[in-house]
């Protein structure tokens, strides 16, 4: 770091001052600017020392012997020789010894018998190169390993070294040591110190880490290539979550949290916060037999929202209806919407059931989403693409295929208890409510299981032909099939027939059989998730190093501006804070020659990628009166921060909480 302000005008004052003349002896003492330099450029003009080395050598020699002869004790003056370094002891002067006849410096005997000079790299014999030479790089910078936040700090309180090694509880190497597994945090100062992870990849014979902190950020371009862009070309967007992507995730999210001020809803059980998702106050009772409402709510016991379906003026007159739900609780599908519990309550002023399912935020039936266009010459309904078919297919027979298996059936396949969760993404939402509503009416379970297979089919049918279920009876279901043949493709027309009709030859149809039949459909589908999960992967990775640096954000935003530390040396200007302000004021207050702000997304994020690299890059920082400027690499500054976040944290009694 080059540091104007540092020059220590001290130092430079020492070096070009002539020592101060002594009034005893002076004249031969030999000056120190000659031993120094050869010369004194005060020679001339006033210097009361000696100038001739031939005299001085004698004549101090004669009088050092005459003081320890006189004394017998050797005592150190103004006019004792210059300090030499022990290493060099047998080659200066001791006066001490009568015998010692060098003045000066000399060569040792050994030294004569040392072999002569001769550069590096140029001639040299085998033997002769293998001798050790100073190698700096051979030397590592010390770093700590292991390291423990109570046992580094001094018992003045101060952490003997003050750099990044600080606690950090943003680090994943500090909690790295006591995860079971081995884990790789290539930010970490020395890799090494994880649990062995070295070893571990090294005996698979693969990807080895780094062994230091990296000099590069993690914006690897993943995913699908975009033509036409330069190496060093990135948008904004490249280091972000897709816009329609992160817009769909706020408002689900939104949606999560919402609450109803001065909600007349009571609290149930232990839910509160009742918020209705019914789109309309039509009383429906088609499907249950039971007018029915849905509410998201939140639960006290755990603090999650969940989805509550309240099926109105339904008294339980069996126990035991209300314990099938608990089978129920068996089901883990991703078709399938999953069912919690069921209570009674009448906090409603009547006798209501609830059924408390998993809240999937912004949901919405399949009759919302294919049937409540108004179907006009102006606004024809749209149809249903085939592979949406297939793939709405493929999903209700994976729902259904894990409800058979485990000696259940779903009885209530309608459009308006279909939900779509995410793009494509359907899910059962009423499972569980008739098998209590009709407990006492029960019917064989294979009987149940065929009503599935045929409400399947009808569910199908009905989007195919863009048909309300309501619309469909048994007068026209034949020809709307009809009609689906000129749309569709055979086997998805042949497949919807299946589900609907009677088998022909009287033996009884499964959904494994259906499975059977649609397994090249099914392939499909398993592959275009696969592309769809690639997507969101490489969108993941986009984001992955996002949330560093936010955390480096938070970092520098704690530090940054601190009014309590404001005569505090160590935090003014004048100390090494100064520069992380420099830094604040580099990435985000950059102006242009008119002094008018410069807001370059591409720097900022830059800039702290590198910082959180620490590369060796240097970057020059000036103060904002232009008097000063810093050279400064991200190395030194990530040490500084570290330290000054360290630091602060180290007064804290509940340091790394909350963070
Ligand atoms: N588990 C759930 N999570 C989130 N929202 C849900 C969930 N289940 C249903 N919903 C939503 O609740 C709303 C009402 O659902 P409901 O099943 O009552 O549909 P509906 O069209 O009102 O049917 P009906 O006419 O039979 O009452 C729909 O928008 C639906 O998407």
């Amino acid at each position: 770091m080059a540091a104007s302000r540092y020059n220590s005008p001290d130092l430079r004052r020492q070096v070009g001052t002539s020592p101060k003349p002594k009034t005893r002896d002076t004249k031969d003492t030999l000056c120190r600017n000659v031993l120094i330099y050869g010369h004194c450029r005060y020679e001339n003009s006033g210097c009361a020392f000696n100038h001739d080395q031939n005299r001085n050598n004698s004549s101090q020699n004669s009088h050092s012997t005459q003081t320890s002869s006189e004394n017998g004790t050797k005592k150190l003056n103004v006019d004792s020789p210059s300090f030499t370094p022990t290493g060099l002891q047998s080659t200066t002067t001791n006066p001490s010894t009568p015998t010692s006849s060098s003045k000066r410096p000399t060569f040792s005997t050994q030294a004569a018998s040392a072999a002569s000079f001769v550069p590096r790299g140029a001639g040299l014999s085998k033997d002769e190169s293998t001798t050790s030479v100073f190698n700096p790089a051979k030397f590592q910078e010390f770093k700590p390993q292991n390291y423990d936040l109570a046992s580094n700090i001094n018992a003045n309180g101060t952490s003997p070294e003050p750099t990044g090694l600080a606690y950090d509880p943003f680090s994943l190497s500090s909690i790295g040591q006591t995860l079971p597994t081995p884990q790789y945090n290539p930010y970490a100062e020395d890799p090494t110190a994880l649990g062995g992870t070295t070893a571990f990849f090294q005996q698979q014979n693969t990807f080895v880490p780094p062994m230091q902190p990296l000099q590069y950020h993690l914006y690897a371009p993943l995913g699908q290539p975009r033509d036409g862009l330069l190496p060093y070309q990135r948008q904004t967007h490249d280091f972000f979550l897709p816009e329609k992507l992160r817009e769909d995730a706020q408002r689900k999210l939104e949606a999560a949290h919402q609450v109803l001020a001065n909600s007349a809803l009571p609290n149930v059980d232990h839910f509160t916060s009742l918020v209705p998702l019914d789109t309309n106050n039509r009383e429906s009772s088609t499907i249950f037999g039971y007018t029915s409402w849905v509410y998201k709510a939140v639960s006290q016991e755990n603090g999650r929202t969940y989805c509550l379906r309240r099926i109105k003026d339904f008294r339980l007159s069996n126990e035991n209806a209300i314990r099938s739900v608990k089978e129920w609780k068996r089901v883990h599908n991703g078709s399938v919407v999953s069912v919690h519990s069921a209570f009674t309550t009448r906090r409603f002023q009547d006798s209501s059931i609830i059924f408390v399912y998993d809240f999937h935020p912004l949901s919405k039936t399949l009759s919302q989403q294919h049937f409540t266009q108004t179907n006009n010459r102006y606004n024809p309904r749209t149809t249903v693409t085939e592979d949406l078919l297939w793939s709405y297919i493929t999903q209700i027979a994976n729902a259904l295929r894990a409800i058979h298996k485990l000696n259940l059936a779903a009885r209530c396949l309608d459009p308006s208890k279909i939900i779509l969760t995410e793009k494509n993404r359907i899910r059962l939402s009423a499972c569980s409510i008739l098998d209590v509503l009709q407990y006492d009416a029960r019917r064989p379970l294979q009987d149940l299981q065929q009503d599935d297979l045929a409400q399947f089919g009808k569910v199908m049918l009905c989007l195919a032909s863009n048909t309300p279920p309501s619309s469909l009876n048994n007068n026209n279901a034949p020809l709307i099939m009809q009609q689906l043949s000129a749309v569709y493709s055979e086997p998805l027309v042949g497949n919807i027939m299946w589900l609907l009709f009677p088998p022909q030859s009287g033996e009884t149809k499964t959904i494994d059989a259906f499975l059977t039949k649609i397994s090249g459909q099914i392939m499909s589908n398993l592959d275009m998730l696969m592309h769809q999960n690639d997507g969101l992967n490489s969108t993941l990775y986009q984001e992955i190093e996002n949330g560093r640096l936010f955390r480096l954000l938070c970092k520098l935003g704690t530090i940054n501006e601190r009014q309590e530390f404001d005569g505090d040396r160590q935090w003014s200007e004048n100390g090494e804070r100064y520069m992380i302000k420099l830094f604040r004021d580099y990435v985000f207050h950059q102006v242009d020659s008119n002094g008018q702000p410069v807001v370059d997304m591409g720097h900022i994020v830059r800039c702290l990628n590198k910082l959180d690299a620490g590369t060796e890059e240097r970057i020059c920082l000036t103060s904002r009166d232009d008097q000063s400027a810093f050279v400064v690499s991200y190395k030194e500054l990530k040490k500084q921060i570290g330290s000054a976040f360290g630091e602060l944290l180290k007064g804290r009694t509940n340091a790394g909480r909350g963070f």
